[in-house]
């Protein structure tokens, strides 16, 4: 056995340069922004070269990178505990020290996620679902959108506080209404340690952060504002636990406090405010970002291809109509919007790194010897856009997600969550924002461009974690419908569900 192959030349390989753009600041204040990245353009000639597994160095840090659906697939999924491990973030580390769901391993990885996924999922009979919380949300969105009257747009800003809101919701049990600056300034320093992480600084830091964190610089102010989110979230706690009906948890901070008082005497329980706290953030700070970026790469590629916003919204009509909200169960009866939503997460491709693993033993792995500990990167862009997975990969095509019939047709490449034992663990909250949110946009407003489609740029722009598009303006007019009673507005809730969402707007007059 040997070990993966090294890249020797340029051992210390620098990630691309990037800087924030302008566009990237958000209306409202100018507190937002926002930032995006692709892989390194040197990991597809080291693939070329060594083949779809190889070493980089990082500076000091040797990664192995994984490329491809097979090797990403071989590892995430059939050797899943191997590679279960989390790697680290430097910029998060001092504050962070493995507490939380996304920054940890092993043992109390293992009970944050089980409690995590169930919390998400099942809050209990006489609650509201996760389904509504969203509906809700996708109301005032569409109120937002509505008060622009047409007029050219951007729209990050109201996409960043419906998902973040989302969170909110869930995690807070609470909606925060759209002025509020503590939400306001909550939104802002997440977004501002967006920035920061996908900088040149941010970058350089990851690589060099045994020296630089004795310097000054931005890796300070992240530290501030990952403190000051943690205080905000602290404060939450607090309000919770001053509130807490034990019969009647309404969020996930509750079902953790609760979770605590059962395991106050285990001396080796998981389930203290550290962790609470930090997984908190970590629901909050994964969840605003990737459900915007994905949701404002949706609307700017239905802006590029009318075509495809006019076969949804024909859809739309056909299957949810315009007197109610649209529904989850309604997905399974909307191929064609099920198809383009799929595809419009593979073209955006919203985490393209993923996050780093770690391997949790010593590993062979395609012929390699692998020690424990080694972090790993399995490349989510590389399977995304896996030629022999999808056919002409750079080009935005929902016809791959359906078959001869136009029934839905699934691929086991499709992977913007990664796979395996870390996969996202808000992946069905995800589905079903990217399908609420944008069925209910496109239910009440036809979105038009100030600029040609033809002129339209849909490739990525900047450096980071995130994937995002690069800043546009766009126009939500209200759809006419002249036969359209107030009675007829979307109120009802959708079959099988009980209740309409409270705050929803009609989406068309
Ligand atoms: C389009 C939206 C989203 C995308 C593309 C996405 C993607 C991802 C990816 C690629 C990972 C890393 C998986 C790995 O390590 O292999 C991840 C992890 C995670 N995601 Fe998401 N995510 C999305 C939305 C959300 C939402 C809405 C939430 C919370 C409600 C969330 C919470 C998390 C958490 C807590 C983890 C860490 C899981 C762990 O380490 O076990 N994500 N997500």
């Amino acid at each position: 056995m040997h070990s993966a192959p090294e890249v020797r030349e340029g051992a210390t390989a620098p990630l691309p340069h990037s800087k924030p753009r302008p566009c990237n600041r958000l209306t409202h204040g100018d507190r937002f922004g926002s930032q995006v990245h692709s892989p390194p353009g040197f990991l597809p000639q080291l693939r070329d070269k060594y083949g779809p597994v190889f070493t980089v160095h990082l500076g000091p840090r040797r990664v192995v990178v994984l490329w491809g659906y097979e090797a990403v697939k071989e590892a995430l999924e059939d050797r899943a505990d191997e590679f279960s491990g989390r790697g680290k973030l430097a910029a998060f580390e001092e504050v962070v020290q493995g507490f939380g769901l996304l920054f940890s391993s092993g043992e109390r990885w293992r009970q944050l996620r089980r409690f995590s996924l169930a919390a998400l999922q099942d809050y209990g009979p006489g609650k509201r679902s996760v389904e509504e919380r969203i509906q809700e949300e996708a109301g005032r969105l569409v109120e937002e959108f509505q008060k622009t009257k047409g007029s050219p747009f951007d729209p990050t800003f109201f996409l960043s506080r419906s998902a973040s809101s989302v969170v909110c919701s869930i995690v807070f049990g609470k909606h925060f209404d759209y002025a509020d600056e503590s939400f306001l300034d909550l939104l802002a320093k997440t977004n501002q340690v967006f920035v920061h992480l996908s900088s040149t600084w941010g970058q350089l830091y990851e690589m060099f952060s045994w020296v630089m964190r004795f310097l000054p610089g931005a890796h300070k102010q992240i530290v501030r504002d990952l403190e000051d989110i943690n205080s905000f979230i602290l404060e939450r706690i607090k309000e919770n636990q001053a509130s807490l009906d034990r019969d009647n948890p309404q969020d996930f901070i509750d079902c953790f406090l609760l979770q605590m008082e059962k395991e106050i005497l285990n001396p080796a329980t998981e389930f203290h405010l550290r962790n609470l706290v930090m997984t908190a953030f970590n629901l909050f700070f994964v969840g605003t970002e990737t459900v915007s970026s994905t949701l404002r790469y949706g609307l700017l590629i239905l802006l590029k291809h009318p075509e495809v916003e006019e076969k949804m919204t024909q859809e739309i009509d056909r299957v949810i109509g315009r007197s109610r909200m649209p529904a989850v169960a309604d997905r399974s009866r909307m191929p064609y919007t099920d198809a383009v939503i799929h595809e419009i997460q593979r073209f955006s491709d919203v985490i393209p790194m993923n996050l780093p693993h770690t391997l949790t033993q010593d590993t062979h792995f395609r012929g390699y010897a692998i020690p424990k500990g080694t972090e790993v990167f399995p490349v989510l862009s590389s399977v995304l856009q896996d030629p022999s997975r999808f056919r002409d990969p750079e080009s935005f095509d929902p016809g791959r997600f359906l078959d001869e019939q136009g029934h839905f047709k699934a691929n086991e490449a499709f992977m913007p969550f990664s796979a395996g034992k870390r996969i996202c663990v808000g992946q069905e909250v995800a589905r079903m924002e990217l399908f609420i949110f944008l069925t209910a946009v496109l239910q009440s407003f036809t979105l038009k461009s100030p600029v040609p489609p033809r002129d339209i740029d849909l490739a990525p722009h900047g450096g980071g974690f995130v994937h995002g598009p690069p800043c546009y303006q766009l126009c939500a007019v209200l759809r006419g419908n002249g036969s359209q009673t107030k009675e007829e507005r979307p109120k009802d809730r959708p079959q099988g569900t009980a209740g309409a969402p409270p705050n929803h707007t009609p989406p068309a007059t």
